[in-house]
């Protein structure tokens, strides 16, 4: 398993840079990146979340818990003004949940765990949790989207936290 970084962690704001080779090395993180997802209960993960900045994410929003997608160097085109609200929740930002709003509807060109070219189009979870990942390898996290009271507030509890974790 991987390490997952927490807010304030300034890691997490990093820009990723775009996967240059689609081979073995980069299939293993992936794979890593999977296992990491779902020991930790999450629907997606980012690479910047496991502190490696480049721009790719996993994610599996199946009941089953075994249709994991891969997407490599994602770009994402809004397809509606319509916007969704969803009660978002982050790895890094663990025991806190905010509303968001984001475009309902979304198509995502990316490459595949082959490096392959592929396209998609959605909405609902789906839509919502890729721009989720997409934000992190931008550097932004969901806490970004509410006022900066309630995000202050968020840092303040996470870093007590991990200072009573420090010992
Ligand atoms: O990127 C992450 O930290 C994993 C996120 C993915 C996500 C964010 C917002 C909305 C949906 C998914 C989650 O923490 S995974 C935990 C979770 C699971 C189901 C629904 C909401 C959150
Ligand atoms: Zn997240």
């Amino acid at each position: 398993k991987l390490e997952i970084l927490e807010f304030p962690d300034p890691r997490l704001r990093t820009v990723a840079k775009p996967v240059e080779q689609v081979d073995d090395a980069l299939r293993k993180l992936i794979d890593d990146m999977i296992e990491t997802m779902y020991d930790a209960s999450g629907i997606g993960l980012a690479a910047t979340q496991v502190n490696v900045h480049q721009r790719l994410l996993v994610i599996d929003v199946s009941e089953t818990r075994d249709e994991p997608l891969v997407f490599i160097n994602p770009e994402i085109t809004p397809l509606t003004e319509d916007l969704a609200p969803y009660e978002e929740g982050c790895l890094s930002v663990p025991g806190f949940y905010e509303e968001v709003q984001r475009p309902a509807k979304v198509r995502i060109n990316a490459l595949d765990r082959n490096g392959e070219p592929f396209e998609i189009v959605t909405d609902g979870i789906l839509a919502t949790c890729i721009q989720h990942e997409i934000d992190h390898l931008d550097g932004k996290l969901f806490v970004d989207y509410v006022s900066r009271l309630k995000r202050d507030r968020i840092k303040k509890k996470l870093q007590k936290i991990h200072r009573q974790n420090a010992g």
